[in-house]
């Protein structure tokens, strides 16, 4: 089966890696060459940490690689596409282009997927003339680790695309969910006003970035503290994500700490720009607090 996946960042390599090792032929398509570069980079470095662990042969990392193909339009890359997974970056205008693009230029049966965080799977699909095929496919961060895909069911969405889904998340080792679409759909409604309210505990000086994520980590058994795994998502993803969930549901709870926007608007965007609240010097974590709140 052809898979072309949309965006070749901190998900679309994952999500081309699960793919490709999976023996599924992958079309990986970003806008730049050097994107795609970086990607197949990172795609080559996972599969190293696999097989440095015994959890995947040397040979199989070779077929793996072996199946992705990059390009650099989406007319390209969607050509003999039977599943398209969209996985760039978390603007509603910018989707709602591609998925025009999309419905364009890939063959009438592919089914269409987003890997969105938030938006509204319902509007994507309507700017499509198959509404019906359109679906979320939302992974988790770090794709060949986490087993979670949540899917999301758009109004218009069939049974028979869902059922697609839940059968081909399946086949990559994944526990598929499926939910409703409402903004955030579930994973976010939940895990952002937690990301949140750790940066206002930061913005109100109730404590330090190390303290609060060893509260989460050692108190709550959280794997990472809620700001380090902001900056692993990224802080401008968790800024959209919010705006999305203050602005779909209306409700002040939501409205992103003004912190968080002040580090969006300055590019500190997490361990991808090299600094967030911490500071990332190959491999290494640095603590960085913010500024403006030291010493408070
Ligand atoms: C924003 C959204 O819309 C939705 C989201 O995705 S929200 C984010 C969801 N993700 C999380 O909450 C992740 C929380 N963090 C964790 O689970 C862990 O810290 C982590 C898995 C990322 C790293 O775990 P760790 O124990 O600190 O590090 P490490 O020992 O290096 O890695 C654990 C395992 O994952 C593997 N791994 C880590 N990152 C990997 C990657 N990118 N690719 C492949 N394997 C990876 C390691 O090789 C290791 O494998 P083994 O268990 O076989 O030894
Ligand atoms: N980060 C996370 O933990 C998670 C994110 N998501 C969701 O996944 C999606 C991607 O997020 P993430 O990978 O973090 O974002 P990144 O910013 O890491 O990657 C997005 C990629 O999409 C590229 N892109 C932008 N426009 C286009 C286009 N028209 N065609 C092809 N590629 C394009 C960007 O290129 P350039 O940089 O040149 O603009 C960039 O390489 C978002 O919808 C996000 O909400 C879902 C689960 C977890």
């Amino acid at each position: 089966m052809n898979i072309a996946v949309i965006g070749s960042g901190t998900m679309g390599n994952g999500i081309a890696h699960v793919f490709a090792q999976h023996g599924f032929a992958v079309a990986l398509v970003d806008v730049s060459q050097p994107a795609l570069d970086r990607a197949l980079g990172t795609i080559a470095k996972n599969l190293d940490r696999q097989v440095a662990k015994g959890a995947l042969a040397e040979a199989d990392k070779t077929a793996t690689l072996g199946r992705i193909r990059s390009f650099t339009t989406i007319a390209e890359g969607v050509a003999d596409a039977e599943l398209v997974v969209e996985a760039a970056t978390e603007n509603v205008d910018l989707k709602l282009q591609i998925f025009r693009e999309l419905d364009q230029h890939a063959p009438a049966g592919a089914l269409l997927a987003s890997n969105t965080s938030s938006i509204s799977i319902t509007k994507i699909a309507a700017a499509t003339r198959r509404p019906a095929q359109v679906i979320g496919m939302h992974f988790m961060n770090p794709v060949p680790v986490m087993k979670l895909v949540e899917v999301i069911r758009g109004y218009a969405t069939s049974d028979e695309t869902t059922a697609r889904i839940m059968d081909l998340s399946r086949q990559l080792g994944k526990t598929p969910t499926a939910v409703n679409d409402y903004p955030g759909f579930v994973a976010n409604r939940i895990l952002m006003p937690m990301i949140n309210e750790a940066i206002i505990s930061l913005f109100e000086g109730v404590a330090g970035v190390e303290e609060i994520d060893t509260v989460m980590k050692l108190g709550m058994a959280h794997p990472m503290g809620p700001l380090q795994l902001a900056d692993f998502i990224g802080l401008d993803v968790c800024l959209a994500i919010l705006r999305v969930l203050h602005e779909g549901l209306g409700n002040p709870k939501y409205a992103p700490c003004p912190l968080l926007v002040n580090m969006v608007q300055a590019g500190r965007l997490g361990a991808k720009s090299g600094e967030g609240f911490y500071q990332y010097t190959a491999g290494s974590k640095e603590l960085v607090v913010a500024p403006t709140f030291a010493g408070k």
